[in-house]
């Protein structure tokens, strides 16, 4: 018999355009590569050096709306005028083989993962200021003009939905932020580790 204890983490890890979150993953999958990564939809356009089926599954409008029909997204939300989804069959099966899985998701596309998943992980990763995001989005150099100024404007109205995240990060150093997210992983096995069948069955010998 499987118990939750047995399953993965589910971590969703959001937050604003340019804060860091490609960074800070990339880092991660060095530092813990027992670590899986979800591979989402969307259908805005590939930046160079972006590849088909690992950074994005890139869809046109059409193939997009043909996935929500056939269920095949856990989420998906627009977002500066793109749609962006979770497959939603990768992520059962990481997680029912035992594996941590991070989806690196938006904040509208991350509470619908929160009313599905509440025992998942929630993860917001804060830039330091408004004005290091601006440059870093900037410096960046992914973005239009008028892609920065969409970004920057939901960047304000994702961060004041922080409080429904459990933990907040800030990406002040990259290194560091990557170090705060391990001790979350590791407290959050602890936690479950409470629950474990093992853990019960000692419970019953004392009693
Ligand atoms: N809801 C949802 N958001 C996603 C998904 N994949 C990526 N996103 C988010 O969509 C937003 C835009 O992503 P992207 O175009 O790569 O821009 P960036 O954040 O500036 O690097 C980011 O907040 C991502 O976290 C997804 O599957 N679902
Ligand atoms: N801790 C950090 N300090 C300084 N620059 C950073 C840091 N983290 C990320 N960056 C830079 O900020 C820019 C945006 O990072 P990126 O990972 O693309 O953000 P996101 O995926 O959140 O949109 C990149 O040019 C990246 O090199």
């Amino acid at each position: 018999m499987t118990s939750n204890a047995d399953k993965g983490l589910l971590i969703v890890l959001s937050g604003p355009s340019g804060v860091g979150k490609g960074t800070v993953c990339s880092m991660l999958r060095t530092l813990a590569p027992e670590l899986v990564y979800s591979v989402s939809a969307t259908t805005r356009n590939p930046r160079v050096g972006e590849t088909d089926g690992v950074n994005y599954f890139f869809k046109s409008k059409e193939q997009f709306r043909s996935m929500i029909e056939k269920d095949e997204l856990l989420e998906y939300a627009e977002y500066v005028g793109q749609y962006y989804g979770t497959p939603r069959s990768f992520v059962a099966d990481t997680i029912r083989a035992g594996k941590d899985i991070i989806l690196e998701i938006e904040v509208q596309g991350a509470m619908k993962v929160k009313q599905r998943f509440p025992d998942g992980v929630f993860i917001f990763l804060m830039p330091p200021s408004l004005d290091e995001l601006r440059s870093r989005i900037e410096n960046r150099g992914t973005e239009t003009d008028e892609s920065i100024r969409n970004r920057l404007s939901v960047a304000v109205d994702e961060i004041r939905l922080l409080e429904h995240y459990d933990y907040a990060v800030v990406n002040d150093r990259v290194e560091s932020a990557c170090e705060r997210i391990q001790s979350i992983i590791t407290a959050e096995h602890c936690k479950r580790e409470r629950i474990m069948p093992y853990v019960k069955s000692w419970m019953e010998e004392v009693r």
